[in-house]
């Protein structure tokens, strides 16, 4: 449970600035997150890492001298925005290339993946490598779709360590290719964890129960059993890390690990201790050599009780940057060589500068009223619906889909008034809502609406008054943009299978000459026909994807989302054409 909170959409900014103001020695707050507050080599390799808030220490937690250069904070169990990843980067770049490096999640990948094809853009040798260390979330043969847990530390350990030792960004992503190929851990947790503001936990595990294998935003594992003792869970947590030794290694004898014994949020440093005291006894009779062990909360899940174990197989080079000193608000080792502050004058923020706003054709400048209007109508729906849309995602998400959908209108209409007031065309009123919503929503669908609402724009441009035809083909884009980025089909259980039928039915009556009031109204019915019906679908994509079966009967989080802003938007197409919507 957790008792300590304001408004909870605040939550994560508040924890944010508070981290900041307790570890100012060590972090300097940017835009996105925080960075190293300590100078760096001139020319280095820069790790930035990244994710949602939630999992303390992760990620800002291990910023410092010999761990990471900067971490860019997402939400509450929601992956940063591209525009975070982008200005911690960029803040935390020493001119010598830049790493990324983030547990495996969709909404990471997709906002990761923007934020690096930017910084190449300008020139920046940026690379990536995402953490995929949870052997319960899929099976070897799958190894790149598994999550990353709490190895997220010696992947990051290694490749900071690697970039302070002088290594190239070539080198430095070797480095940390290995360390994740050489990293299995196994979690199990005796609670779920509950959010700030909410009134029952996100997810449950039966009392005396344990599930073996369960995410930290609570995805399903392997198998639940009753709660052993200390010494039993040792033995568990061994030897199904045991029963899977990295390609190279053929026996685990004579073999040297690091080893990272992991509170997930509620358990106590004494049980923590009591079970570690048996696993060390384990890994020596296995043959093992630990080095350097940890025993406590490095990768947490809010307050959830469990715990997870990490082997780290180490060969000189891993072994050498594992052992090396590290000075972060949560992780310390050995002693790092004094470094000097930066002044605050140093920082390099890249926060938004306030957009120069071209002025719109007249004709368009109308256009982006209507299109003001539409995005009003969509806060004011997503706001009435917001727990609604939460509750479903919690059936086999995150639960935090109405939330993410909130802050993303509400950044959304910020801007486009804004936009609007300062006589923007209609494609610009939409690129400032479609940047304002990703940046502030972050979470995979804070990514997709940003990438929807971008290519609709584009087909509006700031000149013409946009015809039904422009609309249709904005949203064709919209949908092609979408499935480009987040590579779903129809019948994955996702957005996408709203908008498909709602795009093709809207090109079929535009195409039929059907004015766009009357054609939106039956394309915005038809995508609520199939939001309804992917109740009836296994999810294969998302956050929902483990959770299949636990999703029967609920329709898609974000297709529901999606039928209840395009049948808002037909409500003000409707009443700009002076037509009552109940008739
Ligand atoms: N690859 C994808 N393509 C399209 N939509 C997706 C994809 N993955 C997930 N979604 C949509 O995103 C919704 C979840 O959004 P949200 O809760 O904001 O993201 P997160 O899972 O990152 O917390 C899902 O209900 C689904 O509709
Ligand atoms: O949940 C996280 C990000 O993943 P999403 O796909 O955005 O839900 C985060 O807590 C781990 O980085």
């Amino acid at each position: 449970m957790t008792r300590l909170f304001n408004d909870p959409s605040l939550f994560a900014d508040e924890m944010i600035e508070g981290f900041v103001a307790a570890n100012h020695f060590q972090v300097r707050r940017v835009s996105g997150g925080v960075v190293r507050s300590t100078r760096s080599t001139p020319g280095s390799v820069a790790v930035v890492i990244g994710g949602g808030s939630g999992h303390y220490p992760a990620f800002g937690g291990l910023v410092g001298q010999g761990l990471a250069h900067g971490a860019a904070m997402g939400n509450l169990f929601a992956s940063p925005s591209a525009q975070q990843v982008y200005s911690v980067s960029t803040a935390a770049n020493n001119g010598g290339g830049l790493l990324l490096s983030y547990g495996n999640y969709a909404g990471d990948v997709l906002h990761f993946t923007q934020a690096q094809e930017r910084l190449r853009g300008e020139g920046v040798d940026c690379r990536t490598v995402v953490v995929t260390d949870d052997i319960a979330s899929a099976t070897v043969a799958e190894k790149h779709k598994r999550r990353g847990i709490a190895g997220d530390l010696t992947v990051f350990k290694a490749a900071a360590a690697a970039a302070e030792a002088g290594y190239s960004i070539a080198d430095v992503e070797r480095v940390a290719i290995l360390a994740n190929e050489r990293t299995r851990s196994i979690g199990v947790a005796f609670t779920g964890c509950t959010l700030p503001g909410a009134d029952t936990p996100l997810f449950t595990v039966p009392e005396g129960r344990m599930a073996i294998g369960m995410g930290i935003h609570g995805e399903p594992g392997l198998r639940e059993t009753d709660i052993p003792s200390a010494d039993g869970l040792a033995e568990l947590l061994v030897s199904e890390l045991l029963a899977e030794l990295p390609d190279g290694i053929a026996d685990a004898r004579g073999e040297r690990v690091g080893v990272i014994l992991n509170g997930l949020g509620s358990v106590k440093y004494e049980e923590l201790f009591v079970v570690y005291r048996r696993t060390a006894a384990l890994l020596e009779q296995a043959g093992l050599t630990v080095i350097d062990p940890e025993v406590g909360e490095l990768v947490t899940s809010f307050d959830m009780a469990g715990v997870s174990l990490t082997l780290f197989w180490l060969d000189d080079e891993l072994e050498t940057f594992w052992r090396a000193p590290a000075d972060t608000p949560a992780y310390r080792k050995g002693s790092v060589g004094a470094s000097e502050q930066m002044d605050d004058s140093e920082m390099h923020d890249s926060v938004a500068s306030d957009a120069q706003i071209t002025p719109g054709s007249a004709e368009s400048h109308d256009a982006a009223a209507t299109a003001l209007a539409a995005i009003e109508a969509v806060l004011a729906v997503i706001e009435i619906n917001a727990d609604e849309l939460g509750r479903i995602d919690a059936v086999a998400g995150d639960g935090d889909h109405g939330v993410g959908m909130q802050r993303g209108a509400r950044a959304a209409a910020v801007a486009a008034r804004d936009a609007d007031a300062r006589g923007a065309g209609v494609e610009t009123l939409l690129v400032s809502a479609a940047d304002a919503w990703a940046d502030r929503a972050g979470g995979t669908s804070g990514a997709l609406w940003g990438v929807m609402l971008r290519a609709l724009a584009a087909e509006l441009g700031d000149t013409d008054a946009p015809t039904a035809m422009a609309v249709s083909a904005g949203v064709g884009a919209a949908r092609t943009g979408i499935q480009s980025f987040g590579k779903a089909e129809v019948g994955d259980k996702t957005m996408v299978d709203a908008i498909v039928p709602f795009a093709e039915s809207l090109a079929t009556e535009v195409a039929a000459g059907v004015p766009l009031t009357a054609a939106w109204s039956t394309a915005a019915d038809a995508a609520t026909d199939a939001a309804r019906a992917t109740a009836d679908l296994l999810p294969r994509m998302g956050r929902a994807r483990p959770h299949a079966e636990k999703s029967l009967g609920t329709p898609d989080a974000g297709a529901h989302s999606f039928a209840l802003i395009v049948q808002a938007v037909a409500a003000v197409f409707a009443a700009e054409n002076g037509e009552n919507q109940n008739d």
